[in-house]
């Protein structure tokens, strides 16, 4: 289906009045793009049950607040965006009249629209997600790049679709790094939380004889069994739909669990009966902040911390049992 989406570039100021006459027209499915509201949110992020705000969306932002609605492009849609136009410009000239205040500024007021296909919206991150080499010898890849490999590179073909784990956060960045350094030939991994797949397959390209995905989103699990599929380790990488360790009986040498800090704390004492003997668990996602709860809950679950990494405001933590 096409649609006709009408950006209507304002100010910070501009956001609500523009909204609320958007409102009074009766227009929903409203969506507000302001970097100021981004900023505001990332400085609060602690007051959020989940930390992840992706940088990247941030970074590709619009610098001007935009406002967007969307029509459907049929005759009756193309006269609304031609009414919302002319709506928009009386916006301007009462700012002009004053208004709004006679300081008020509600920035350019400028609506520009064009035809978009719901495909189109569908794959737009895809222009953001290119091949990267992560660590030493691991390359993620979006399926649909090329790369050229050199030497004992291993490529990790990845289409993450909705799930989370492209590879790129700092997250992932170092639950890869810790594997490698700590992950010995033929071992064992348990990856929970396991999103895309990505940690699993990382796991069986670094030499893992048995790898084990728990994921609580049955997207992300269809996703994830895809990617071990793609990457011709379906042999040796099971993806299964559970909640953290509830649903695994089975004991590995290695624990990798990219998650957030309470989960991290909620995981521990099951993490310690799920590892064998001298097994190491990793566990990512961990603001730097919270580090001091997380390795205490760590540690009081009989583990030894063998090291910690940091990479911008996250931490991950490699411990012992
Ligand atoms: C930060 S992502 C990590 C994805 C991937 N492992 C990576 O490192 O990029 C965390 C994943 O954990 C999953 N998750 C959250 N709570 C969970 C739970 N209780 N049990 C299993 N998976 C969970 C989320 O759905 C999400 O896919």
């Amino acid at each position: 289906m096409k649609f006709i989406e009408v950006k209507i570039y304002t100010s910070h100021q501009g956001v609500e009045p523009l909204t609320a006459m958007l409102m009074e027209k009766g227009i929903s499915g409203v969506v507000v793009d302001d970097p100021q509201d981004a900023e505001e949110l990332l400085d609060k992020k602690n007051e959020y049950e989940w930390d992840y705000i992706d940088r990247s969306l941030l970074e590709n932002q619009e610098k001007e607040p935009v406002v967007s609605v969307f029509f459907e492009d049929t005759e009756e849609g193309r006269r609304q965006v031609q009414e919302l136009k002319i709506s928009v410009m009386m916006l301007k000239s009462k700012e002009m009249e004053g208004v709004f205040g006679w300081d008020a500024d509600l920035g350019r007021l400028y609506a520009e629209d064009r035809v978009v296909d719901d495909e189109d919206w569908k794959d737009k991150w895809k222009e953001y997600f290119k091949p990267a080499k992560v660590t030493e010898t691991l390359v993620v890849k979006p399926t649909w790049e090329t790369y050229e490999k050199t030497g004992s590179e291993k490529v990790i073909e990845l289409d993450p679709g909705m799930a989370f784990g492209t590879g790129t956060h700092e997250t992932t960045t170092m639950c890869m790094e810790l594997m490698e350094h700590y992950l010995k030939e033929g071992q064992s991994v348990l990856d929970i939380g396991c999103g895309s797949g990505i940690l699993s397959i990382a796991a069986a390209f670094l030499g893992s004889s048995r790898v084990l995905g728990i994921e609580i989103d049955p997207d992300a699990v269809r996703t994830a069994r895809e990617n071990v599929s793609a990457n011709g380790v379906s042999e040796l990488v099971e993806i299964r739909e559970g909640d953290l360790t509830k649903d695994v009986d089975e004991k590995a040498d290695l624990i990798a669990a990219n998650l957030i800090a309470p989960l991290v704390i909620q995981l521990a004492e099951p993490a310690a009966e799920h590892l064998n003997e001298g097994g190491v668990f990793i566990s990512s996602g961990i603001l730097t902040e919270r580090k001091e709860e997380v390795e205490k809950a760590i540690r009081e679950a009989g583990f030894e911390i063998l090291e910690i990494r940091e990479k911008g405001e996250w931490c991950a933590i490699a411990a012992r049992k």
